[in-house]
């Protein structure tokens, strides 16, 4: 699929200054927020608008506005990635759509807004599975100028149908900058595309999905699916009618210090979640809890030929697993099982091996393994169902 269309800065018919720049000529159609009738693409619904200030590195912003559910998508990358990107359209066009239909955008003391169910929702259940509407390459603001990177972006909001923008403009800012950067900042996940080696690691927007507050004892789990470009948010438990939905926005098993740095520093805010305002004492008990987690990890991780004993690792695990229940993270526990599968095998208790196993495939089915993300876990696992039932 040709993903580039726009020739060469160099060529442009129509290369001009850019007012913001003093000297990087840009090549960009002249009719950038509507629908150019000259240009017909099978993918793309506008011409690319493209800045190439370097030799070989080129960007643009590629726009379709007819992406999965007939919504807008942009994205801001070199050619060869967007071409790449460009191939899981037919994926993610056919991919399930949950709507955010058993759920409201409700104002949250101390976050602004947060989405809230407003019916039960099951364990396991999807709550949403959410497209992007702009995905921009994470490297590309320290490969173009500031004022070169702010048009990029500006081009991909132009050129989103208007019900996408409208979405785009409205949601939260926090960190300052231009009203899109701080969009992008305050409400755009890290994820890891295929787009042909170029450079894999992207930022994305999803509009729902950037509605939802961080909690560090989360009730839902969200996950990038790249085959689709989909974002999916599953319930880790049973959520009520009128309880907030919450993601961890970083590892879920962190200690009280340890987040509250994380998201002061990294994202900027104070967590007000209800782990982190409770009372000192739960707090640290819930430390000391996470603390006992990341020792017994570390010490069975570090078991070697000459250290390892069965017995002790099934007590250690069967802790882990109590812990994991006390704090929530049982996203985690894939490996705890697979290792416990390894050591009923190891015994020649195939029953109990292949029982293990199975927890190990079933939750990462669950929680991890996504369409398009790397596998290797789950091939291990499947190897050893396939030798426990043989
Ligand atoms: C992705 S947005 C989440 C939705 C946002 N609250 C809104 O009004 O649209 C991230 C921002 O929400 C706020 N936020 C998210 N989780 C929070 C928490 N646990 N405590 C306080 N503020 C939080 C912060 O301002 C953060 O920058």
């Amino acid at each position: 699929m040709c993903a580039h269309t726009s020739p060469p800065n160099q060529q442009c018919a129509h290369a001009q200054q850019h007012v913001l720049s003093d000297h990087t000529p840009l090549c960009h159609d002249a009719t950038p927020d509507t629908q150019s009738s000259a240009f017909t693409h099978p993918t793309w619904s506008h011409r690319p608008f493209c800045i190439s200030n370097k030799p070989n590195i080129q960007y643009c912003t590629y726009t379709t506005s007819t992406s999965r559910t007939n919504h807008g998508l942009s994205i801001i990358s070199t050619p060869t990635a967007a071409d790449a990107i460009s191939s899981a359209f037919p994926h993610a066009a056919s991919a399930r759509h949950v709507p955010a239909k058993r759920l409201d955008v409700r104002l949250i003391p101390g976050k602004g807004y947060g989405l809230v169910a407003t019916q039960p929702i099951p364990r396991g259940a999807t709550i949403l599975l959410d497209s992007p509407r702009i995905i921009a390459a994470a490297r590309f603001p320290t490969h173009v100028q500031r004022a070169e990177g702010a048009e990029l972006f500006a081009q991909a909001l132009k050129r989103l149908p208007a019900a996408d923008r409208e979405l785009v403009f409205a949601l939260d800012k926090s960190l300052g900058g231009t009203e899109i950067e701080d969009i992008m900042k305050t409400n755009a996940f890290a994820c890891q595309l295929d787009d042909g080696g170029v450079e894999d690691a992207y930022m994305c927007l999803f509009p729902s999905v950037a509605r939802i507050n961080h909690a560090c004892r989360p009730n839902a789990h969200a996950r990038f699916i790249p085959r689709s470009l989909v974002m999916e948010v599953k319930a880790l438990r049973n959520i009520e009618a009128g309880e907030e939905i919450g993601i961890s926005y970083g590892r879920v098993d962190l200690k009280y210090a340890e987040r509250k740095k994380l998201y002061e520093e990294g994202w900027n805010f104070t967590c007000t979640c209800d782990m982190c305002m409770a009372q000192e004492y739960v707090r640290k008990g819930s430390d000391q809890r996470r603390a006992r987690f990341a020792k017994l990890r570390k010490k069975l991780e570090g078991l070697t030929a000459e250290t390892y004993d069965a017995q002790q690792i099934v007590v250690w695990e069967k802790e882990v697993m109590e812990l994991s229940a006390k704090e929530g993270l049982d996203v985690l526990l894939a490996e705890d099982y697979e290792r416990l599968a390894y050591v009923y095998a190891g015994h020649g208790m195939v029953n109990d091996a292949r029982m293990w196993a199975e927890k190990a495939r079933g939750s990462l089915w669950e929680w991890t393994a996504v369409d398009g993300g790397p596998n290797n876990e789950m091939v291990r696992v499947e190897e050893l169902l396939r030798e426990l039932k043989g």
